[in-house]
């Protein structure tokens, strides 16, 4: 008899995958019914299929890099000319998503998502993206709770609060924000490579929600996503093949998957029509990811030392290049039958201060009516606390459901490229540097622990707010910046970032306290954070160049911190 050579097995029980597939994440029962065989080889099939394609579009992501870091901006595409000057439309918009006028957004969290749903909104994004740690645990236990959520079953008992939580007879529409293209999953291998992230989040929740999603949430239509990221439009080709792969794998009718992608970066917003086009079966609209635009400013130009960002508070819709932007997408987006979403007002209630509260529930309020005024059919809201104001000011649209066809905005079609690439106009300070600094450690020490999302100085902070942060940072180290707000007339340099971090980690531990900080992965996020700030090249993303810390691969956990 042969000697057995094979890897180690170890005597625990494993998950039933097919060949070609090594499941690395831990085994746990409640998750062996998302990662069964069947639905492991439908992602296995996507992989294969797509990864391709992935692979040349991260390579042409990387050529747009070098480009721009070359000197060249971002700009139309001569080439696909005929398609911005073209008259088609995209397919009509499905009945149930017909009126998204407030969307509530938030991580794949059990209590959350119940919340969220009961939460009054008309539509909740169940986020895989900026508002998750994408732990395995976090990313099992979000697909198990958001089949719990689409099968009507799902529950929280609370006992520390002794409440039971679960859903009203009226929720909001589902929509699942997977992650974006860069991201890979470390804990499920196919054929010896890491998958792609954002097709395992697609993958396990198309394939056990499409039947229930589409007879109770979509009326016929569904399952319903919102796309993050992209940064072309080969980018949503890719995505379209993807839905017509799930469409022909579950034998439903081809557009019955819909989308809205995030326009949250900048050589986007010069793609608006040529991203509907690709998708223009699966399309529902366009949304302005307003976070994470700005973070794709400061990264487009981190070569371009006449392109600085003012404070990061500086930095609102008020801009005439943030302006230009969700005036553009309005007009591109009803131009071609299709909802143009508003964005994320990143003010949360503050509960122990009721002025500071009232001050922060008047610039959600602002924001939100300068979008519906402006044509926009929705908005996002962070908190369910936010949702009466939202649609207060979303009532403006009276009963339409939509502004689609009365807001057309043509004179938005005169926004040039220099509109959309102006430099945003503010000083910059010490103060911001210090915020940016405490911000950005924070975030990372709740992301390092499996929280994406946190009330920081009564903001939210998201992966996209954070990023601001830690890009500001860098370029004014890159670039010894002035600090020209505060009549200090110094330079940003890393000794003077190096004398701000050591400040800011004692202001950090005196206000989460000592016990807290000491339990708490803030030095190592210091670490994290400091080393991506004074990096000589900018990382592409935060949360991929630290990813590998949250990586927990079982039997043997062998990348942990
Ligand atoms: C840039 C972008 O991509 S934006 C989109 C991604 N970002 C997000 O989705 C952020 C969503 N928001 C959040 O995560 C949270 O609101 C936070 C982290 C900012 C604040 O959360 P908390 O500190 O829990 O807020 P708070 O204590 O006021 O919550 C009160 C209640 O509202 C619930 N709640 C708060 N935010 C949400 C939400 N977005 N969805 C559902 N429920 C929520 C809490 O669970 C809590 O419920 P409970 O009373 O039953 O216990
Ligand atoms: O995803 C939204 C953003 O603003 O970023
Ligand atoms: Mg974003």
């Amino acid at each position: 008899m042969e000697l057995e050579t094979s890897v180690y097995r170890p005597n625990v029980a494993v998950y039933d995958s097919p060949d070609g597939v090594e499941i690395r994440g831990r085994y746990d029962q409640v998750f062996a019914k998302i990662l069964t065989r069947d639905a492991l080889g439908f992602v296995a099939e996507l992989q294969r299929e797509f990864r391709g394609h992935v692979r040349y579009a991260m390579e042409c992501r990387r050529e747009a890099k070098r480009r721009y870091n070359s000197g060249a901006v971002p700009g139309f595409d001569p080439s696909t000319k005929f398609i911005r000057d073209g008259e088609w439309v995209c397919a009509s918009v499905p009945p149930a998503v017909a009126d998204r006028r407030v969307e509530i957004t938030g991580p794949v969290e059990r209590k959350m998502i119940i919340n969220a749903l009961n939460s009054g909104a008309k539509v909740f994004m169940a986020d895989f993206e900026d508002a998750l740690s994408p732990s395995w645990e976090n990313l099992m236990r979000g697909q198990v709770n958001l089949k719990d959520a689409v099968d009507g079953t799902i529950t929280f008992n609370d006992k520390a609060r002794n409440k039971v939580y679960k859903l009203n007879d009226l929720v909001a529409k589902l929509f699942v924000r997977p992650r974006g293209w860069h991201l890979p999953e470390a804990h499920i291998l196919i054929d010896g490579e890491p998958a792609t992230g954002c097709l395992v989040d697609f993958g396990l929740y198309f394939f056990h929600n499409y039947a229930k999603f589409r007879q109770t949430q979509g009326s016929g239509f569904g399952p319903f996503f919102y796309l993050p990221k992209m940064e072309h439009s080969r980018e949503a080709k890719i995505w379209n093949s993807v839905f017509e792969r799930a469409e022909k794998m579950a034998g439903i009718e081809r557009g019955s998957i819909r989308a809205t992608v995030l326009i949250e970066t900048l050589p986007a917003v010069f793609q608006m029509n040529e991203i509907l086009y690709e998708l223009r079966d699966h399309s529902v609209g366009l949304n302005c990811g307003r976070w994470d635009y700005i973070f794709s400013y400061v990264k487009t130009f981190q070569a371009h030392p006449d392109r600085l960002l003012p404070d990061r508070v500086l930095v609102g819709m008020g801009q005439h290049f943030m302006r230009s932007y969700s005036d553009l997408l309005i007009r591109t987006c009803h131009k071609r039958g299709v909802h143009a979403m508003g964005g994320m007002a990143a003010q949360i209630p503050i509960r122990d201060d009721p002025k500071a509260n009232e001050m922060a529930l008047d610039l959600v309020k602002k924001d939100k009516l300068r979008e519906v005024r402006a044509g926009h059919d929705g908005t996002w809201a962070a908190h369910p606390g936010l949702i009466p104001i939202c649609m207060d000011a979303f009532s403006h649209m009276g009963n339409n459901p939509n502004q689609i066809k009365s807001m057309k905005r043509d004179d938005a079609s005169a926004i040039t490229e220099e509109d959309l690439l102006q430099i945003p106009r503010g000083v910059r300070t010490l103060e911001g540097l210090r915020l940016n600094t405490r911000v950005g450690i924070q975030y990372l020490a709740a992301w390092l622990t499996g929280s994406g999302s946190v009330p920081l100085y009564n903001l939210m902070e998201d992966a996209a707010t954070a990023e601001i942060s830690r890009v500001q940072n860098w370029q004014w180290i890159r670039y010894g910046v002035e600090l020209d707000g505060d009549g200090l007339g110094v330079r940003v340099s890393k000794e003077l970032f190096g004398r701000v971090v050591e400040e800011e980690m004692e202001r950090i531990e005196k206000e989460v306290g000592k016990d807290k900080f000491k339990k708490g992965m803030y030095k190592e996020a210091c670490k994290m954070f400091t080393k991506q700030c004074t990096a000589a090249e900018l990382d592409d993303f935060l949360t991929l160049a630290v990813y590998d810390h949250i990586v927990a691969h079982y039997p043997i956990n062998a990348s942990r911190l």
